[in-house]
């Protein structure tokens, strides 16, 4: 459970989120609002890679202040674009670097990354140069990349943006298939149907927070 207490954040002289109090239980959370509105502060919040300037963030109670490197193995980060994830030579070898620190022998390793290429339909490219893969390929090797650590929570930050339909259809279904709880910033409001809450941030303040419908109605009343 990632809860936000009084949480506000700066940067330099700039408040980009304000007055934030949220319990994040639910296990399809989007998150939506103009550019600028103060997503991506908010979903790097939720692991640790942004600090607030004021209140606190936890995840089981461990807060991201004083606990970063036991909340990022909970709480996985996919960002919009793979080329900041990915980061070894080959498919295998990048996914097996999430496991690099974790006290598994190598045979394990092995088994967890085989297991996870298989499931995001990667297993034929393993030994393949990552540069190489098509766009939607990397987008799924970052996200191979991150399940294989078994976070319990993912927060993706526009992961299809760059993607084409095809591609884009790819990760949301992979994405949708997830056991684990999935918060989804993005701009395409018709990827959050089904989704069971959605936030929307306006000028850095939680402008409302409901189902989807509701939220999309909302977020539109707020761009008229
Ligand atoms: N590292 C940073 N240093 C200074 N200002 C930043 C930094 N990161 C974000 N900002 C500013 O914080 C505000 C909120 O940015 P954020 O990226 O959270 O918005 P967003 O809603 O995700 O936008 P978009 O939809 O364009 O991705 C913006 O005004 C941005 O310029």
């Amino acid at each position: 459970m990632i809860e936000l207490d009084g949480v506000s954040h700066r940067f330099g002289s700039r408040v980009v989120l304000r007055d934030l109090d949220l319990r994040l239980a639910e296990q399809r959370i989007g998150v939506v609002g103009a550019n600028g509105s103060g997503k991506s502060t908010f979903a790097r919040l939720l692991n640790g890679l942004v600090i607030p300037t004021e209140g606190r963030v936890t995840v089981d109670g461990l807060s991201t202040r004083t606990n970063g490197r036991e909340v990022r193995k909970k709480v996985g980060f996919v960002f919009t674009d793979p080329d900041a994830q990915v980061v070894m030579p080959t498919v295998a070898e990048d996914v097996a670097f999430g496991l690099r620190r974790t006290g598994l022998s190598k045979p394990e390793i092995a088994d967890r990354v085989a297991s996870v290429l298989e499931r995001f339909g990667l297993h034929d490219h393993a030994d393949h140069p990552a540069h190489l893969l098509s766009g939607g390929q990397k987008q799924l090797l970052a996200l191979a990349g991150v399940m294989v650590t078994e976070p319990e929570t993912l927060v993706c930050d526009e992961p299809t943006t760059l993607l084409d339909l095809r591609n884009a259809r790819l990760v949301m279904g992979m994405l949708a298939a997830l056991p684990q709880q999935v918060v989804l910033v993005t701009h395409h409001l018709d990827l959050l149907d089904g989704y069971e809450r959605v936030l929307v941030f306006h000028e850095g303040r939680l402008a409302f927070d409901g189902p989807p419908a509701k939220a999309i109605a909302a977020y539109e009343d707020l761009l008229a």
